[in-house]
């Protein structure tokens, strides 16, 4: 059982982090809904990854102001929203969490290291998000003590469980 004031669980990382995977499994599980973050950046900041070109705070604010309005939105739409979003420093996580209490709204970091995240990024296909970025994702990743860590050092449906498991303790 989910703790009841849970209402959104943001699944965040870096880019190849296995978000998108996790995000879905996750929702289904829950019977919830399921939203990528990439779905939601605007045409610019796309073509601007795609080009190899790292996006900067000023790229980052409307996309995040859009993500907010759909944790609001959601509320009234689900009983629990999982969005995928890389929410890589405190002042992006704080922009989503506004003022909602800690209660209602965890962040869960999906976790590992460069060498497992560039394997899984160079066996992906199709994807607009270069590999090269990793190492400027990684470095602008900041994790605080609020959020839940999960290694991604094991299946999809390990890390869920996982997930799960620790929400249910948070
Ligand atoms: N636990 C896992 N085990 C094996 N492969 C995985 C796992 N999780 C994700 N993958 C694979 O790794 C790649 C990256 O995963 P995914 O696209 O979900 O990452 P992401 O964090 O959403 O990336 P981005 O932010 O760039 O969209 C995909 O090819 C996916 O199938
Ligand atoms: O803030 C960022 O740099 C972006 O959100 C990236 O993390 C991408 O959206 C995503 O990870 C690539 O698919």
């Amino acid at each position: 059982m989910l703790p009841p004031d849970l209402k959104t669980i943001i699944i965040m990382g870096v880019s190849g982090s296995g978000k998108s995977v996790v995000g879905s499994l996750l929702a289904a599980r829950l019977e919830g809904v399921f939203e990528d973050g990439d779905d939601f950046h605007p045409a610019a900041n796309k073509a601007k990854m795609s080009a190899g070109t790292p996006l900067n705070d000023e790229d980052r604010w409307p996309w995040y102001a859009t993500l907010r309005q759909r944790i609001e939105d959601m509320r009234h739409l689900t009983p629990v929203y999982v969005q995928a979003c890389s929410a890589l420093k405190p002042v992006y996580r704080d922009k989503l969490r506004a003022h909602d209490h800690p209660e209602t709204l965890r962040f869960v970091l999906l976790d590992g290291t460069k060498e497992l995240i560039a394997t899984r990024l160079a066996g992906r296909k199709g994807h607009f998000m270069p590999p090269t970025l990793l190492d400027s994702q990684l470095a602008t990743l900041d994790p605080t003590p609020d959020i839940i860590r999960v290694s991604i050092d094991q299946t999809p449906e390990e890390i869920v469980n996982e997930i799960l498991k620790k929400l249910e303790h948070s």
